[in-house]
């Protein structure tokens, strides 16, 4: 990686904050679900079972059902889930409004920018392709990548390391309380969206910032900084 020297590296949650991917996720769910021989799941249950990881995410929506397999079938319907979310990972997810223009507008300020994400590393990138945006981030690190998810600060920490970036002259920016506890472990100050998917209110996690549209992202960032 080229010396970013002195750039403010901008780290990016992918579900719930770049990209409102929720119907995809969970039309995903439902097919692995109903396949299994278990129930849809109400989409407004998105917000709480959605930030862990699509394996978390056939737990959760097991445990919600009083439904328990063993490891073996759910390894299978993990294997299920990522076959078929790969089939249509951009059918409806959508970049949320003003990504895009935020990500000019904080490069033109010398910014650069890296993904860390609990999604698998390959639906990640896979998914940025289609949005059209994958070429913008300097590295992108899934729940894979290093063999360990967040909120443990490894992933972050070694996605700012591979990116070319500093700890001190980073920021996180996320949906969830793991996010923040992410950037928190890691010593990186964070930004937290408050439209992503969380089934509390972000400011209740203590996030540095809150934004509502990534129209205000340039601002908080500098306010940040001081
Ligand atoms: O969708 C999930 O469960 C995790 O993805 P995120 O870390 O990008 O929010
Ligand atoms: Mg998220």
């Amino acid at each position: 990686m080229a010396d970013q020297n002195g750039k403010i590296l901008y780290i990016f949650d992918l579900d719930g904050t770049l990209a409102d991917t929720a119907p995809d996720l969970m039309a995903t769910l439902d097919y692995v679900m109903i396949r299994e021989g278990f129930a849809a799941t109400p989409m407004q249950d998105a917000r709480s079972l959605l930030g862990a990881g699509a394996r978390a995410l056939i737990q959760r929506a097991l445990r919600q059902q009083g439904a328990e397999v063993g490891v073996e079938r759910e390894d299978a319907m993990f294997r299920l889930f990522l076959a078929h979310y790969e089939s249509r990972i951009a059918d409806a997810s959508r970049l949320y409004p003003g990504v895009e223009a935020a990500l000019d507008q904080l490069e033109r300020a010398g910014g650069f920018f890296a993904v860390c994400t609990n999604k698998i590393e390959r639906p990640a990138k896979l998914l940025l392709e289609k949005l059209g945006v994958a070429q913008r981030f300097a590295f992108i690190c899934g729940q894979d990548t290093f063999g360990v998810a967040k909120p443990d600060p490894t992933p972050l920490l070694r996605t700012i390391a591979a990116a070319g970036g500093d700890p001190a002259r980073a920021i996180m920016v996320g949906d969830s309380k793991t996010d923040i506890a992410t950037a928190k472990a890691a010593g990186v100050p964070v930004i937290a969206v408050d439209f992503g998917y969380t089934d509390r209110p972000v400011q209740e996690f203590s996030p540095d910032r809150v934004i509502s549209h990534f129209s205000e992202l340039s601002a908080a960032a500098d306010r940040l900084l001081g």
